[in-house]
């Protein structure tokens, strides 16, 4: 993939009253747009992910995948407030010349939408062949497929939600509260909070994976074991190797964004908002999720006009939809099959 920079030089005003100047995007690509851009594939990518989707979604995108750069262009931006390159807390904000750190300002679903639309424009793209995401992706995809409903021909989520759920607002809080609990939380250095992060890493794992996943995975050999369990290893082993590539600000600004999400706010209702995506939709949910269970992907399917909803299994919980991608990379073809066979009988 190519990375590749984009910077704002207007003021860029946020949701919630605050602005960034200088907003910078760091975005990756692969192939090339056609002449009639009918082969557009915009990636939104997850919590803690970033715009090199060949990397963490190999399964899906690269030279032998369902979406590869011989057919497509495949554009995934990092995300504002990220830390892999786009404008984050550890930023230097052009005002102070000094990093952001505590006073980065809150970031929205919408404002991270906005912000891909602004580069969309810079990029003369008119038009997405197909809008995919997962998760916080997903959250992206549907408010940018509900705020801009002409302009994706198909739209693929998954382990997503409309709004984010009391549930998993109550995780993200919990995360948030173990950050807060680091004595070294909120001092100016990219280092504050670290113990706090890896202990929010591991109680986002607990919801990422289910009581099955531990037990196939992290169960003992020896009966005999009475402490140092592996699945205390394992804890510790997820929370310090997410300190080895991100950061407590960045952890703290995307969670809170996280919680943001909801397609009603501002609108008439959540279902006339879903009722309006004009996309073709697939939505899939994972029947072991239970950070976004699939009660939420079967709601969601209830209220969009043009849509097929598949459910996959997984060991993995939430985290199949980056684990899964044989599975995921199946659905997407029935889904293409359907739609042009829908398109003959038309
Ligand atoms: C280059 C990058 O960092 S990717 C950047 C983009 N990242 C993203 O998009 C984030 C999304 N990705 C993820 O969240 C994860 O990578 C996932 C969900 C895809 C896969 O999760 P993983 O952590 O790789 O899988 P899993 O839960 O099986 O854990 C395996 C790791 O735990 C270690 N492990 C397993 N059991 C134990 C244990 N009992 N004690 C200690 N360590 C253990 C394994 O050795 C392995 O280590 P490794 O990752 O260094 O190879
Ligand atoms: N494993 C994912 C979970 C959030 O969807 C991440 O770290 O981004």
């Amino acid at each position: 993939m190519q990375e590749h920079f984009f910077t704002y030089n207007k003021k860029f005003n946020l949701e919630l009253g605050g602005e960034l100047n200088g907003l910078t995007l760091s975005y990756q690509t692969m192939g090339s747009i056609n002449e009639d851009q009918s082969n557009i594939i915009w990636v939104c990518h997850a919590l803690t992910g970033n715009a090199e989707v060949s990397d963490w979604w190999s399964g899906l995108f690269g030279d032998t995948a369902i979406f590869n750069p011989k057919e497509h262009f495949i554009i995934c931006v990092n995300v504002i407030g990220s830390c892999y390159g786009s404008t984050g807390p550890l930023s230097i904000n052009p005002d102070t010349n000094e990093p952001y750190y505590d006073t980065f300002p809150a970031v929205t679903i919408r404002d991270i939408v906005a912000s891909l639309d602004l580069l969309r424009k810079e990029l003369k793209i008119d038009k997405i062949n197909t809008l995919i995401g997962g998760s916080l992706g997903g959250q992206q995809a549907l408010e940018w497929a509900v705020s801009n409903p002409d302009l994706m021909e198909n739209l693929i989520i998954c382990a997503t939600n409309a709004k984010h759920s009391p549930w998993g607002i109550a995780f993200n809080e919990s995360q948030r509260l173990a950050i807060q609990a680091d004595p070294t939380w909120g001092k100016r250095d990219p280092q504050a909070g670290s113990r706090g992060l890896i202990a929010a890493r591991s109680i986002a794992m607990l919801s990422y994976r289910n009581y099955s996943t531990y037990e196939k995975t992290q169960s003992e050999d020896n009966e005999s074991v009475t402490d140092n369990f592996k699945a205390s290893s394992y804890q510790e082993y997820q929370g310090k190797k997410l300190l080895s590539r991100f950061n407590a600000y960045s952890y703290w600004t995307l969670s809170n964004t996280m919680d943001s999400h909801n397609l009603g706010r501002g609108r008439k209702s959540i279902e006339e908002a879903l009722n309006g995506i004009k996309a073709y939709t697939q939505v899939i949910g994972i029947t072991s999720d239970v950070l976004f269970p699939v009660s939420e992907q079967r709601f969601i399917t209830q209220h969009i006009p043009n849509v097929t909803y598949e459910e996959i299994t997984s060991l993995y919980g939430h985290d199949g939809f980056l684990v899964e991608t044989q599975k995921i990379a199946g659905a997407i073809q029935s889904f293409f099959k359907q739609k042009n066979k829908k398109k003959i009988i038309i």
